[in-house]
């Protein structure tokens, strides 16, 4: 299958973290500036050795050689506090593209035209920007400084090792090769590897809690033994995987040991040769030496990070695949004069298809709240979507204040769809999509009006919680609250409402009324009732079936008619 959406290439990536860094050229001087400065301190005590072992050549005093171990000591006092910082200054460099990168995703996400949505799958765009934006969140915070450190290291001792004599250097580079070759060999074999073993494992553990929550069954078709028999060979199969894995990472470090064995020992032949022929000392060949050494761990780690720096690659170059899309921006100028709602004569057909809406004619007063009712497929969610501009007619108008909705700014009409998705990174960051600028107290305030604060607070790091995917998993009435409280802080005129189904007379069900009824308050909002308390407590009901609207009026109005609505009322009530 194709993707849906646009993958950027390679150049397009580089070029927009190019962008990234030179945006913040401050930050990222200073952040290089103290990696270079933990690498240069960890190639310090290598020269120094070098210097040592030329000096006791020499036979030089004891205090020349002291000097040389302070140096030494210095040099990793220092090298360790620069790499401190400079891990810390990485990762914060990285957090902060990272919400740059949020935000952007999010923006563009939020313009895109909804036909292009339809088309290219919602569920693509939400794993984008929920696990590709986790992923990249794993790299910085797990392993990202650490690569970052390791190349520079690797790099500054390559060069300080042609410093101490070109031949030396091009002698440790000899190893180069000897590593991609070893990368070239781990990487197509890594992920197949890995994948095995992890569903090997999960079958194993769903075998186990299956057998565990079926206990009584078990033991009633005396089914023990057959049952320890099927876990015993899925942990057979999960051993048996786990131990090749095991095995071929083994292979993989062999891999590592030999390039390392080939480099050093380039480095000390060459030094041998040029020690013989008097062009350079044994204490500069040590020195080499011991820096190709150093080099081991380092590249080691960049080997075994590269996969999964890969697909940090890969997850970036998918969102910034989506930054390049063309969007649809509305015209921030124009705010409605009223804040009245209306379809007028609207006809709809999904994708150019026969209409599902047929001259559909609805007002909702400034202020109004009006309850859209009517049985599965009547196309009530298809004249809400139409009402918030996610749609656009292919006749008639959908407006508010008389001006087309498409045509007004973003925060005019807001939307809590069916498909509530909570974005990965901390709870409060999840709500400023609504609000950027919103204060502490402000989305603390939005929380509490929809009855959100208390488990808000509650959470293991209160509002700082990372919620969403790879982070502290809500609940949908949950997502749902923190939707309506997003509405609260976007404080648009005017509300569009369709939650998915909350099972009815459930305590969820109460509180979600209640938080959407607070985030109403003062709007003109337009509900499609799921539960028909919902209808009850609206101003007006309005019945739609099969693509027109069929009844409007009171609940009460509507009850004592005796129609359709009547009907739906006495059988939601006789079920609830
Ligand atoms: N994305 C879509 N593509 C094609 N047809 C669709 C799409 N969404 C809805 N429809 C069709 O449009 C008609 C109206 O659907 P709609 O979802 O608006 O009804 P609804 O009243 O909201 O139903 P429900 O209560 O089940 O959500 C149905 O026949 C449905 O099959």
């Amino acid at each position: 299958m194709t993707p849906a959406l646009p993958i950027a290439g390679t150049r397009a990536t580089r070029a927009w973290l190019g962008a990234e860094l030179g945006r913040r050229r401050t930050e990222s001087a200073i952040t290089l500036a103290a990696g270079l400065l933990a690498a240069a301190a960890s190639v310090i005590p290598a020269y120094a050795l070098g210097l040592l072992v030329d000096r006791i050549r020499a036979g030089s005093e004891p205090g020349a050689i002291l000097g040389v171990a302070i140096t030494i000591v210095a040099a990793a006092v220092a090298g360790g506090a620069a790499t401190g910082v400079a891990g810390h200054l990485i990762s914060r460099l990285g957090s902060r593209i990272l919400a740059d990168l949020r935000e952007q995703t999010v923006a563009t996400a939020l313009h895109l035209p909804a036909r292009v949505l339809d088309r290219a799958g919602r569920g693509d765009l939400l794993s984008r920007a929920g696990a590709d934006i986790a992923a990249i969140g794993r790299a910085v915070s797990e392993f990202l400084p650490g690569m970052i450190s390791a190349l520079l290291l690797t790099v500054l001792s390559l060069i300080a090792m042609a410093g101490l004599d070109w031949r030396l250097g091009l002698a440790g580079a000899l190893a180069v090769p000897l590593y991609v070759i070893g990368l070239r060999w781990y990487l197509p074999r890594a992920a197949p590897s890995y994948a095995a073993e992890r569903v090997a494992i999960a079958e194993r553990s769903q075998l186990f809690v299956e057998g565990m929550q079926g206990l009584p069954t078990v033991h009633a078709y005396r089914l023990e033994d057959r049952h320890q028999a099927d876990i015993e060979a899925a942990s057979a199969r999960a051993r048996d995987i786990s131990m090749s894995v095991f095995a071929f990472y083994t292979r993989f470090v062999g891999r590592i040991n030999r390039a390392e064995l080939a480099g050093l020992a380039a480095v000390l032949v060459t030094g041998f040769l040029l020690v013989r022929a008097g062009q350079v000392t044994v204490g500069e060949v040590s020195a080499a030496a011991l820096l190709f050494h150093r080099l081991f761990n380092p590249i080691a780690l960049l080997m075994a990070t590269f996969d999964r720096a890969q697909d940090a690659g890969a997850s970036l170059a998918r969102l910034v695949g989506v930054l390049g899309m063309p969007v649809e921006r509305r015209d921030p100028g124009a705010s409605p004069p009223d804040r009245d709602l209306a379809l007028d004569d609207v006809t709809f057909g999904y994708d150019g298809g026969p209409p599902v809406l047929h001259a559909v004619t609805l007002r909702v007063a400034a202020g109004e709240r009006v309850a859209l009712v009517g049985s599965t497929g009547a196309g009530k969610t298809t004249a809400a979507s139409l009402a918030a501009g996610i749609l656009r007619p292919d006749r008639g108008r959908a407006t508010v204040g008389g001006v087309a909705v498409t045509d007004l700014p973003a925060s005019t009409v807001a939307i809590v769809s069916q498909e509530t998705h909570v974005f990965a990174g901390p709870l409060a960051d999840d709500l400023r999509l609504a609000r950027p600028q919103a204060t502490d107290d402000e989305i603390s305030a939005a929380l509490a009006r929809v009855g959100a604060l208390s488990w808000a607070r509650d959470l293991p790091a209160g509002l700082g919680t990372v919620v969403g995917d790879g982070g502290h998993a809500l609940t949908a009435a949950q997502a749902q609250q923190l939707a309506l409280a997003r509405v609260v802080l976007l404080d648009p005129p005017v509300v569009i409402l369709d939650e998915a189904t909350a099972e009815a007379g459930s305590s969820g069900a109460r509180d979600l009324e209640q938080a959407a009824a607070a985030a109403l308050e003062g709007r003109t909002a337009l509900v499609v009732a799921h539960r028909l308390t919902q209808a009850a407590a609206a101003d007006r009901v309005v019945v739609m079936d099969h693509g027109t609207i069929v009844e409007t009026g009171t609940h009460a109005d509507l009850v004592a008619a005796g129609g359709s609505y009547a009907r739906l009322w006495a059988a939601w009530s006789a079920r609830n």
